[in-house]
């Protein structure tokens, strides 16, 4: 995810980045806790996640963005009464909105009418007005509002609310919302496709072709329910009920087609636990690399970076009940694993790019025969990488009556990476003037500067994170890194879900990596003799002396400040003298990479520092250490950690984000907890973690055994996450 190419976004940070968390953990009971705490209304995610009406919970919402209870007001006063309020002033709504859906159901059966009598464009015609959208793409100045982040500002959601008369109100609360909503969306695109925006190319002709066939699409659908990947209950209603959607995960990599870090198994994880639930979920990434076993869709289609013409083809497989389709253009030729690779303007046209082409998938490209279409869609952006693409949704569609069901939620994985630039890199995005504002920047050491999370974070209906204390974090001036305003301001739609792991990927049992050269599956019953048969494998393949009274400690990650790795190097000295063997995977920064090789060569019978990217050993030597250290300077949730618990792999870790969240202090007493964790990012500290893991290992085996179970034991796997993202999709999805 990070490299050293999309560092250069992000280096007059770096001063943050190195001082940045270690002050604030040192006083955790400053106010700033109270000032900053989160003002996200209770009751909205109570209705949510009880899956009552849905109605109820947008009420809420509704209400709290009037200024009763919302953002900036405090929940005090008498709930019940209050709920009181809420159901009757819900019910009120409810009978407008029927009202409403009668209307549409109206104008429905004229449109029908309408387009039914409207000829196919030739194809031909159909070339050439693309040409000449293409070509106009930067000329574009429509009517845009001055201000549009008021748009998106909960304040002006107020007078929506009270001239429910008026048709700017659109709620579906019935149960039959999806169909209405996936026909009316269809409707839409068939009434634009005569006079589409300029800068938008024409609405495919796979997805008009189904748009009225409310058979086909309902048959495709129910044909599409993806196969179970954690058993066979296909045949049961879908677990997400009334509240299927279409979703379109978004990212700049996807394993295990490409992969740099978290964001990658994300992005290949998550989307396989949404479809279990009983989503069409598609994840839409660059196309890197030859990909083995990908269908070229045939589909062509050109759009503007910068003023050039770009050309992307999209390729597509389907995959554990999702649909992967990948853009290709020659940018993203041959990239490799240097995806982030090139100059600070290569990576922003290829973003650039890569967020126009993705945002019509769900037009061209068909997957099983049919395209999702724009009704009932959220798309999850990740990352500044994609943070263009809910602009984009808001300045080329929802302004121009497109795509007016489709949502975007952005999750943020890491904000220390921002698609940061001069001002000027603005006209790379080919946007409306009055939308610089969305994206211009100040702070003391970047100065002005144009940020792209920063437009993405105004824009989005939803914003997520990987875990609960990373939430915290970014409204910080610490954690924020000069977003931390942004952050506040938007804190009525930001949610902490801590990423889960995939667990056909990751699992001692059935993991494809402990199959050969020794190595063996286990599982809580063979711990105590496979494990130690997976360190002696490892021990061989390092060359390290095989010795099973040794504590192998391990590190694995991307060499990068964030991670620590500097402390682990200073603490080595230290733990060599302890008979203790290091491992050490890691690539990034190329400082850090010759410490490995310095740590190795000083010391050839102790510590190992491979320098590289290999999936395969990372799942050995979390199987065959003992320990992992984690002394993350921030992290925002952290895979690794995970990962090694699920192997029996005890954690020492940095108490930050996403650590903190999981893994609980092993206290001796009660005979809890899964690992140590140390209060700040400090040699001493990691070193005083380590000696008390050491002791707890040798002296204290019982104690030792109970750790590791109780990490396997945890059902770490994606479903619960699943289930907290889909509350969000369905918040943004009623979110006007
Ligand atoms: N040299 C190497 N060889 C093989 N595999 C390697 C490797 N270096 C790293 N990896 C793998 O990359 C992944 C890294 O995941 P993390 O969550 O630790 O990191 P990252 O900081 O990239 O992600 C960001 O996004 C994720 C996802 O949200 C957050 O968990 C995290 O806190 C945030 O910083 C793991 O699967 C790890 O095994």
């Amino acid at each position: 995810m990070t490299t050293m190419s999309s560092l250069a976004f992000v280096t007059d940070h770096t001063a943050i980045d190195s001082a940045g968390l270690l002050d604030y953990h040192r006083r955790p009971k400053i106010p700033l806790f109270s000032y900053y705490r989160p003002r996200k209304p209770l009751l909205d995610t109570a209705f949510l996640c009880n899956n009552t009406k849905i109605v109820g919970g947008r009420r809420i919402w509704r209400v709290k963005a009037t200024g009763e209870n919302g953002p900036g007001g405090d929940a005090t006063g008498d709930t019940d009464e209050a709920l009181q309020v809420v159901i009757e002033k819900s019910k009120k709504l409810l009978a407008k909105q029927r009202d409403l859906l009668q209307q549409i159901a109206e104008r429905r059966e004229i449109i029908a009418s309408i387009s039914n009598t409207t000829k196919i464009k030739s194809e031909k015609e159909e070339i050439s007005s693309e040409d000449e959208e293409e070509k106009s793409f930067l000329e574009l100045d429509s009517n845009l509002p001055d201000d549009i982040y008021t748009l998106q500002n909960p304040s002006t959601i107020k007078s929506y609310e009270i001239d429910t008369s008026k048709s700017q109100i659109k709620s579906f609360p019935d149960e039959d919302f999806n169909n209405k909503l996936q026909n009316t969306n269809s409707e839409k695109a068939t009434t634009n496709t005569k006079e589409l925006p300029p800068f938008v190319s024409d609405i495919s002709s796979t997805f008009k072709k189904f748009e009225n066939t409310n058979e086909s699409i309902s048959h495709h659908v129910k044909e599409h329910v993806p196969d179970a990947p954690m058993g066979d209950n296909s045949k049961s209603p879908p677990l997400a009920g009334p509240n299927v959607m279409n979703i379109i995960l978004v990212a700049a990599e996807c394993a295990p087609w490409s992969k740099t870090g978290g964001l990658g198994d994300v992005a290949g994880a998550l989307p396989k636990a949404l479809a279990y639930r009983g989503h069409r979920v598609m994840v839409v990434a660059p196309r890197y690399g030859n990909y083995a076993d990908l269908q070229d869709t045939g589909i062509r289609k050109r759009y503007s970076v910068n003023g050039q013409d770009m050309e992307v083809h999209y390729f597509q497989t389907y995959i554990d009940g999702v649909d992967f389709v990948f853009i290709e253009n020659h940018m993203f030729r041959n990239l490799g694993s240097n995806i982030y690779s090139g100059n600070r303007s290569d990576i922003l046209r290829r973003m650039v790019l890569f967020c126009k082409a993705a945002i019509e998938v769900p037009w061209h490209v068909p997957c099983g025969g049919l395209c999702y279409g724009d009704g009932n869609l959220v798309f999850i952006a990740n990352d500044w990488h994609t943070a263009l693409l809910p602009v984009y949704l808001k300045a080329y569609y929802h302004e121009h009556g497109l795509m007016q069901y489709a949502r975007s939620v952005l999750v943020i994985h890491n904000i220390a990476h921002q698609g940061r630039g001069p001002v000027d890199d603005f006209s790379y995005t080919d946007l409306p003037p009055n939308y610089l504002n969305l994206f211009k920047m100040y702070d003391p050491i970047g100065g002005e500067h144009f940020n792209i999370f920063a437009a993405g974070l105004k824009t989005a209906y939803q914003i997520i994170t990987v875990s609960h204390g990373y939430t915290w974090e970014l409204k910080t001036t610490e954690g924020g890194r000069g977003l931390h305003n942004i952050i506040n301001e938007n804190d009525w739609k930001l949610t902490g879900i801590v990423n889960g792991i995939d667990k056909q990927e990751w699992n001692p049992e059935s993991d494809i990596h402990l199959t050969s050269d020794n190595y063996t599956n286990y599982s809580l019953t063979t711990l105590h003799t496979h494990k130690p048969q997976c360190k002696a494998a490892l021990q061989t393949e390092l060359g390290l002396p095989v010795r099973a009274d040794i504590p192998v400690i391990a590190f694995i990650g991307r060499l990068d400040n964030q991670k620590g790795v500097d402390l682990i190097v200073d603490a080595i000295p230290w733990m060599v003298d302890q008979d203790v063997q290091v491992v050490m995977l890691g690539t990034g920064r190329p400082e850090l990479e010759n410490m490995l090789r310095e740590m190795e060569a000083r010391y050839r019978d102790r510590v190992r520092g491979w320098v590289g990217f290999s999936v395969k050993m990372a799942h050995r030597i979390t199987a065959g250490a003992d320990v992992l250290l984690m002394p993350s300077r921030f992290e925002p949730c952290g895979l690794n950690q995970l990962y090694a618990m699920s192997y029996g792999t005890v954690p020492v870790v940095h108490g930050v984000g996403g650590l903190k969240d999981t893994v609980q202090p092993f206290d001796p007493y009660r005979e809890t907890g899964l690992g140590w964790v140390f209060d700040r990012a400090e040699t001493g500290l990691l070193i005083e973690a380590i000696w008390n893991c050491l002791l707890t290992y040798r002296e204290y085996k019982e104690s030792w055994n109970g750790i590791q179970r109780r990490g396997m034991m945890q059902d770490l796997s994606w479903g619960n996450a699943a289930c907290r993202y889909e509350e969000v999709l369905v918040k943004a999805k009623y979110q006007w």
